[in-house]
């Protein structure tokens, strides 16, 4: 059935999502806070900054307004990085109050917040009222934009603690190339999601120097075992970790040149600095802020995590990363299996 959408967000994801949306034959609103840009996704179709070459359907609308982009929706997508999340929630919920709306809300979002260790749908569930939202559905797996664009196969999962709002936004979703599965296991999806971006910055920076295909095996290998670790220390059921959201996301982009996370290890890796770096990205680059996050909230739970402390000692302290990877090899020796 066609439901009238609001895409919150319109950079390289959420952009993609409001247009395969719309293919799908939802009624969909993109927001966007830039001026210039929703002026080009409406004139011309394009969004030049996050997706070059790429033309968007006509019956895509963008606006500057959430109230205009929310009104009527019966879906809320929210499609931004973590840093601006609680913000964005923050004025959805006032807007939602004004328009006496309670539509099912999703997000796509990657991360953790910086001090506070939240998961996106923790901040999201704090900052809107439930009388002005239903359930919170996390949409997540290998889902780079660039291949969801071109109609590539893409297989991801709607997880949430009610089946039947999984079940909603599974069928909403999916169409003959984006198949989503459900889960109600929303810890563990949102924490492979969040961490699986410091393993892909470890991979590109592997890369980088040279290294090769045992060492990337390698680390995806054991990025995974402390991706479970900690999912699993905060209450994540550990066979999400090796379904969509969990091994088939860390797979996609610790693998793929797509990823702005292993793009930014790559870089690291050949010598660049991280400010330089974060500069020329121009898109967000999650598993720089999530390494600190994971970093800090790992000691806290003392939950062993010692390729992402040593990703924060390099991004952080400033450790080469030869010695940060010779460290590692170095450590004693121990059970695969713990
Ligand atoms: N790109 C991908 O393939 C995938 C991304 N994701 C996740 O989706 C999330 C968004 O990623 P992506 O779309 O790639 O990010 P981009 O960097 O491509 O775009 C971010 C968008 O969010 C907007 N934005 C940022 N902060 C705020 C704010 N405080 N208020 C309003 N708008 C804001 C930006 O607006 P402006 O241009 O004005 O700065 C821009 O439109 C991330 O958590 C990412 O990990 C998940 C799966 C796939
Ligand atoms: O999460 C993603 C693909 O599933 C996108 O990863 P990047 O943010 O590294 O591009």
């Amino acid at each position: 059935m066609a439901e009238q959408i609001a895409v919150l967000g319109a950079g390289s994801w959420g952009s993609v999502l409001a247009n395969m949306l719309v293919e799908n034959g939802h009624q969909v609103k993109l927001w966007s806070r830039n001026k210039e840009q929703v002026d080009q996704l409406n004139n011309d179709h394009v969004n030049p900054r996050y997706m070059h070459d790429f033309t968007y359907s006509t019956n895509l609308v963008a606006t500057n307004d959430m109230t205009a982009a929310v009104k009527g929706a019966t879906v809320v997508l929210i499609v931004i990085p973590t840093k601006g999340i609680r913000q964005v929630a923050r004025k959805l919920d006032k807007v939602l109050g004004e328009l006496d709306q309670r539509p099912l809300i999703v997000h796509a979002t990657k991360g953790l917040e910086q001090n506070t260790y939240k998961r996106p749908s923790e901040m999201i569930a704090e900052e809107i009222d439930p009388m002005h939202r239903q359930g919170i559905v996390v949409l997540s797996g290998p889902s780079h934009a660039e291949d969801v664009a071109i109609k590539d196969m893409t297989a991801v999962t709607a997880a949430c603690i009610s089946l039947n709002s999984a079940t909603r936004i599974q069928k909403l979703f999916s169409n003959n190339y984006f198949r989503v599965y459900t889960n109600d296991d929303v810890i563990g999806a949102e924490f492979g999601a969040a961490l699986k971006n410091i393993i892909a910055i470890g991979a590109g920076a592997l890369q980088g120097l040279g290294y090769h295909d045992n060492a990337r095996a390698a680390l995806i290998t054991r990025g995974l075992a402390e991706i479970r670790r900690l999912g699993v220390a905060f209450g994540a059921n550990p066979m999400t970790f090796i379904g969509l959201s969990g091994v088939g996301d860390l797979v996609v982009t610790a693998t793929s040149k797509n990823s702005r996370n292993w793009r930014a290890g790559y870089q690291l890796g050949q010598g660049r600095q991280l400010d330089d770096v974060i500069e020329h990205m121009g898109m967000v680059i999650e598993g720089v802020y999530t390494t600190k996050a994971a970093h800090e909230l790992s000691l806290k739970r003392q939950v062993k995590m010692p390729i992402t402390d040593a990703l924060y000692r390099v991004l952080y302290e400033g450790e080469d990363i030869k010695n940060a990877i010779s460290q590692l090899m170095n450590r004693d020796l121990t059970s695969e299996i713990e």
